[in-house]
């Protein structure tokens, strides 16, 4: 691969007797990643399936490498959300933040979804993440994974940060900026990254990078930890964007990160930040700094109103009657014809290009509610009275994502959640032994 010159350049003067094992790294057996999503399962039980050639990622408690020429993303498991596939260096700034059940999170720049899914299985379904991305395109296919995963207690907005910082001062507990950078950690990934390679595109990424510091650091709580990340290895970005960011906000320290696994130290005087380099570690290339505030706004109040009545519920409470062995607890929200469930003290987001407020239970047409995909892929095969059950061998399972009618003699007549191995797939409507697929369109196994 032939690197601009300018980069060659900066990268020896980075690197120094280093750089020729960086160079000899492109020609090393790139490595791949997925991570188990504990929302749905656990390391151990993925392990067990024995499925693929796994072995762990250092850095990361549910990471895993596979190797080449597998393929998890044609697996029904797959489809079952029990897995995300994410490069391994990638893992590092969601393994990092630390983060409570119970806590409100902001992912500010998050499509299509690597870290917010990583940092909602940290939630553990309790507290609020806000995923946004100020690209509304990519924003679609974080609220797929954002769905896929089963997480109930995100909001997906696409907004510029500006934006959310009027509304949401002084509100988080954690902050992740996964900020859009030159990228040129994934030059060996993605080879045709080098081309749109230049010294302007440098200048440019740390202007953005700059304008979302800046509108973060007002979101965050006093206390609050802010985490800054991109995948690429010039100064410019990394230590320098950090560098210019604490002059201006003295109320931010860095909180230093191990240096364990081959992680680096940041640039001086940035060594308490990490880089991660293909050559030292099992990965493409990341850099990371944990920040905290240390004064500052307190946490402010925005809270969504109570909207919605018992009648316009009761649809749904019919459905939830006939099928659910527990009701989903939270604030019902409806949009459009769509019937959402928050959290409690869920926030005022009247205003804001939401792409999606909670979790989507259905929708509600003349008083008729339909379950939606998301509501499937949230719920537990024992929340459900009639579940159609299949195991992995069954051949129905494909059908099923493929978007076929199924004959099922066992299903009984209404509403089934369909699952593989006990793990939700999607719903179907059963008569007679034939189950009307209702797997969301867009989904299909191609
Ligand atoms: C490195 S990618 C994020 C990857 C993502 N965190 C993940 O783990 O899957 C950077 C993202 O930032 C978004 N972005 C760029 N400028 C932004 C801005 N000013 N505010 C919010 N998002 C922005 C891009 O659309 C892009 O999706």
């Amino acid at each position: 691969m032939e690197l601009p010159l300018e980069y060659q350049k900066a990268m020896k003067g980075l690197l120094g007797e280093e750089y020729e094992a960086y160079l000899a790294s492109f020609a090393a057996e790139r490595r791949y990643g997925l991570r188990v999503n504990t929302l749905k399962t656990t390391p151990e039980a993925l392990e067990q399936k024995g499925l693929f050639a796994l072995s762990p990622v250092p850095w990361c408690a549910a990471g895993f490498y596979y190797a080449e020429g597998e393929r998890p993303a044609k697996h029904p498991y797959y489809h079952a959300g029990l897995y995300y596939l994410q490069e391994p260096s990638a893992m590092t700034p969601g393994a990092v933040l630390p983060v409570s059940p119970g806590e409100r999170v902001l992912d500010i720049c998050a499509a299509p979804g690597g870290k917010s899914t990583q940092l909602a299985a940290k939630l553990a379904g309790e507290g609020l993440l806000v995923a946004n991305d100020i690209s509304a395109g990519r924003a679609k296919s974080l609220l797929k994974n954002i769905e896929l995963c089963g997480i109930r207690n995100a909001i997906v907005m696409s907004e510029p940060p500006a934006k959310l910082a009027e509304r949401f001062g002084g509100y988080f507990d954690k902050i992740l900026i996964d900020a859009p950078c030159s990228g040129e950690g994934m030059f060996r990934k993605e080879p045709d990254m080098v081309k749109s390679w230049t010294p302007e595109l440098l200048a440019f990424c740390r202007e953005q990078q700059a304008d979302i510091l800046e509108h973060c650091a007002g979101m965050l709580k006093e206390g609050g930890l802010l985490l800054y990340s991109t995948c690429t290895f010039a100064r410019e970005e990394n230590e320098e964007s950090i560098g210019v960011f604490l002059e201006k906000h003295p109320e931010f320290s860095l909180v230093p990160i191990e240096k364990n696994h081959g992680f680096a130290p940041g640039l001086p005087p940035f060594e308490a930040c990490v880089r991660l380099y293909p050559h030292k570690v099992q990965g493409e290339g990341h850099f990371v700094a944990l920040l905290q505030k240390n004064g500052g706004e307190t946490s402010c109040r925005t809270r969504a109103e109570k909207s919605v009545s018992e009648k316009q519920l009761e649809g749904f409470r019919e459905f939830a009657g006939a099928y659910l062995n527990r009701m989903p607890e939270g604030m019902f929200q409806i949009y459009g014809d769509s019937l959402c469930l928050l959290p409690e003290d869920a926030p005022e987001t009247k205003g804001l290009r939401v792409l999606r407020s909670g979790w989507q239970l259905g929708t509600l047409k003349k008083g008729r509610f339909e379950p939606s995909q998301a509501f499937a892929m949230g719920l537990k095969k024992e929340d459900v009275n009639y579940v159609l059950d299949l195991p992995l061998e069954d051949e129905r399972v494909l059908r099923y994502l493929k978007g076929e009618t199924l004959e099922a003699p066992e299903a009984k007549d209404g509403w089934n959640l369909v699952c593989v191995d006990g793990f939700p797939l999607g719903w179907g409507k059963a008569q007679k032994g034939r189950l009307k697929n209702k797997y969301a369109v867009g989904w299909k196994w191609e």
